[in-house]
């Protein structure tokens, strides 16, 4: 988030926000370390008006210049005899806020799962940033800096919203662990651990829900845990952020939050893929539509070019665009 952050080679060197599962094992961190990351109710900073501004400040240092930074190419997903995806080629622009809409069965989620190394193509390639990560894992993928958001698992719905973020860049404090009872490496350890839990802070302020620091996450609304997932996902210093229905269920004052946060982010530079159902947060919020039927891309353009476009009402069966 903040522009002197570690370097994300060492802060995402684990599966970060893009395996919960991995994310919940506290045998990663060894007792000791999880509390000293975790118990910081005494370091709990007075709120602070820049502290918004200073997480907004990360600027991720963008694709090499013309390139996108994901490119999806001929994307095939089998399952046995089920076809999910089907060829699926697209483009996402740096810096833009870009829907993947399609009627239900399209192939939305599974070319995310894709995308994000959950599961392995069975035809085709994903590139990020000109790289081609087709086939990575989850903690791979996010270590080169897109992740996507998940929902807070059950073990870390009982530990509080500060522990949850501080786990997220996991691989850092995994790291530490060692480094910990290494002689001459615990000054640099307890730093570490400074600057994260400072991040932490920074990133819960610009969420607005550092008054919930100390709360357990299984206990917040459904809106306060989306606003957490995407404090997770940022915790790990992303380029780019799939977002997977990330207002499903949430009320509308926290979905204006939400979609403002986004916009401040993507106004950083932050790159931005979302699936959802919900025609008119696409069509008001999103510059670039891309349309998916049948596992491949049906459509992609502006969302008034798409609104009007009559293959995708067709596909659409005349539901409301
Ligand atoms: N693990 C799986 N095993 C078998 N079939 C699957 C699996 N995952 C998805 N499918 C099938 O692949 C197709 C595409 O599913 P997918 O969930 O990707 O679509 P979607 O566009 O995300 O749909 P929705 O909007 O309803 O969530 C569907 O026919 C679905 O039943």
């Amino acid at each position: 988030m903040s522009s002197d952050a570690p370097d994300r080679s060492d802060a995402a060197d684990g599966d970060a926000a893009a395996d919960p599962g991995d994310a919940t094992d506290p045998g990663d961190l060894g007792a000791a370390e999880a509390v000293a990351a975790t118990d910081g109710a005494e370091d709990e900073p007075e709120a602070n008006d820049s502290a918004v501004e200073e997480a907004a400040k990360h600027v991720p240092s963008g694709s090499p210049s013309g390139t996108p930074p994901l490119r999806v190419e001929g994307l095939v997903k089998r399952f046995g005899g089920v076809t999910a995806v089907d060829g699926a080629s697209f483009e996402v622009e740096s810096g833009s806020l870009t829907g993947l809409i399609g009627p239900n069965g399209a192939g939305k989620s599974t070319t995310f799962n894709c995308i994000t190394g959950v599961h392995e193509p069975t035809a085709g390639k994903v590139y990020f940033e000109g790289e081609d990560v087709t086939g990575l894992k989850p903690y791979q993928i996010a270590r080169k800096g897109m992740v996507r958001t998940f929902q807070i698992a059950r073990e870390l719905g009982e530990m509080t919203v500060l522990e949850n973020l501080m786990l997220a860049p996991q691989g850092q404090l995994g790291e530490s662990a060692i480094r910990a009872v290494t002689p001459g490496l615990r000054g640099a350890v307890v730093e570490e651990e400074t600057e994260l839990r400072e991040r932490a802070w920074e990133t819960l302020e610009f969420f607005e829900i550092d008054h919930l620091a100390h709360e357990h996450a299984g206990n917040l609304s459904g809106g306060q845990r989306k606003l957490l997932e995407m404090a997770r996902a940022l915790m790990t210093d992303p380029e780019m952020v799939l977002l997977d229905e990330p207002l499903a269920g949430v009320n509308p004052t926290l979905e204006e939050k939400l979609l403002d946060r986004i916009h401040d982010l993507r106004a950083d530079g932050y790159t931005f893929l979302l699936v959802e159902h919900d025609m008119d947060i696409i069509m008001e919020n999103c510059e670039r539509v891309i349309v998916m039927h049948q596992g491949s891309v049906l459509a992609e353009g502006t969302g008034d070019e798409i609104r009007n476009d009559e293959r995708v009402i067709e596909a659409y069966l005349g539901e409301d665009l």
